[in-house]
């Protein structure tokens, strides 16, 4: 799954360990565990993914950054109990340092954030694709890296940075083909179950733990989730409440149950979809109150894109993060974002037949005829690449057949022949590849 290529099931066993004692042992030619590797076919299909997200966040004004994919680990030390902190792919350097593979980049963003202190721009909206990692026990087969497009809006309180957000998210469905027919993005705010949770006096330092255990619901049977909460010392009367309000099934309900309580979450809510009606990506958005995500720093909205035919794992997520910088020591600023995966994604689009077809970008293939024209030809390949098209040389002596399923292999315009007949008259043969025609050209027309 995903745009990897996956030799999982061709593992190939290294012999006995220690050094090889013949050249007929083959190293092991499978990527690491829960990793792949990109063939050219595959960057094909990468590239133009990345290419989509990049296209995406400068239609929308973002600029890029990039951070080590090695942090230290205490950017990711967290006690909410997430799954994400849980599976940490962690370690101890040669210096005695304590890192890790960044299994988000969101702390990452924070620590330049915190960099650059008051040297920074507001708002600053910057975008990254980046991968992420995981030390995923292999019991569940599942991938330990993916790749992950993350949009954020740095210090904007408003809901207008999420609708900013939601509207680059939508945008880029809409140009691979998806529809809101196919996908939906699942729209709630945390300031919901921050409303219960002060009608039933639990403790605000409980809230990132509460969140992350209510997270669960998807995957958890309801008592287990309320065991959970038991545990953390939430009473059987606000875990009640709890449930109840993240049942609510619109806004209207929500606002009745939680009556004055809810008017922040309510009044985010309502004009978040007031901003959706204006950009026209409302029919997007659903409500869903039992949305919370599973990282322990949102503290608003928050948001997930699914398939509405409810085949796949969440496409993207997201949220309101207004606290995260104070965890690091620094003063808070207002923050949403969200992260986009490269898998889900692509199993959606393979299931909606909407890989697009990506072949290799040659323009020219150049031959050689004659290897003492071999100088010759690197100069021709030499002007017209200068010209701007993209030359494959064929590099050795190869029959004219190999020449001509090679060229057609390459995605090839054009097969030039250097050599024979034309090179006498100071012209190259030039084979179109879709029309079949041949002709030739005088050396100081070739273009
Ligand atoms: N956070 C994270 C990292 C790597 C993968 Br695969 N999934 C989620």
């Amino acid at each position: 799954d995903g745009t990897g290529t996956q030799q999982q099931a061709q593992q190939r066993k290294v012999g006995a360990a220690g050094p090889r004692t013949s050249s007929k042992e083959m190293v092991d030619t499978s990527p690491p565990r829960g990793t792949r590797d990109f063939y050219p076919e595959d960057m094909r299909l990468r590239n133009w993914l990345f290419g989509e997200w990049a296209a995406v966040a400068q239609l929308f004004g973002f600029e890029q950054f990039d951070v080590p994919v090695l942090e230290s680990e205490e950017l990711f030390v967290r006690k909410a109990g997430e799954e994400i902190t849980d599976q940490l792919y962690n370690f101890q350097d040669k210096g005695g340092r304590r890192v890790a593979l960044r299994p988000e980049i969101t702390p990452s963003l924070a620590r330049l954030v915190l960099g650059k202190g008051k040297g920074l721009a507001l708002p600053a909206k910057w975008w990254i694709v980046g991968q992420c990692w995981r030390y995923e026990r292999m019991t569940r087969g599942r991938r330990r890296e993916h790749y992950q497009w993350n949009m954020d809006i740095v210090g904007v309180p408003g809901v207008e940075a999420e609708a900013e957000l939601l509207a680059a998210i939508t945008t880029f469905f809409s140009r691979v083909g998806i529809s809101a027919a196919d996908v939906g993005i699942k729209v709630s705010s945390r300031k919901v179950l921050a409303a219960v949770l002060e009608r039933y006096s639990v403790p605000p330092e409980n809230f990132a733990q509460v969140c992350v255990i209510v997270d669960k619901l998807e995957k958890l049977p309801r008592d287990k989730v309320e065991a959970e909460l038991a545990a953390l010392g939430v009473s059987a009367d606000a875990t009640e409440g709890i449930l109840s309000a993240l049942s609510c099934r619109s806004l209207d309900q929500l606002g009745e149950l939680l009556g004055p309580a809810g008017h922040d979450a309510l009044g985010d809510l309502r004009q978040l979809w007031a901003l959706a009606a204006g950009y026209g990506f409302q029919e997007w958005l659903v409500f869903d109150a039992s949305v919370v995500r599973g990282l322990a720093y949102y503290t608003g909205v928050v948001f997930e894109g699914f398939d509405r035919a409810g085949q796949l794992r969440a496409i993207c997520g997201g949220g309101r993060y207004d606290k995260l910088l104070g965890t690091f020591g620094g003063e808070d600023v207002p923050c949403a974002g969200f992260g986009f995966g490269d898998a889900v994604i692509v199993e959606l689009l393979k299931d909606k037949q909407l890989l697009p077809a990506l072949t290799q970008q040659v323009d020219d293939v150049i031959m050689v005829m004659d290897e003492s024209l071999r100088p010759a030809a690197c100069g021709i390949a030499a002007r017209l690449r200068a010209a701007g098209r993209r030359v494959d040389v064929i590099l050795e002596a190869k029959k004219m057949k190999w020449a001509f399923k090679h060229a057609e292999r390459s995605g090839a315009a054009r097969l030039l022949l250097v050599g024979g007949g034309e090179w006498e008259r100071g012209a190259v043969a030039v084979k179109d590849l879709a029309s079949r025609e041949q002709t030739e050209v005088p050396m100081d027309q070739l273009a």
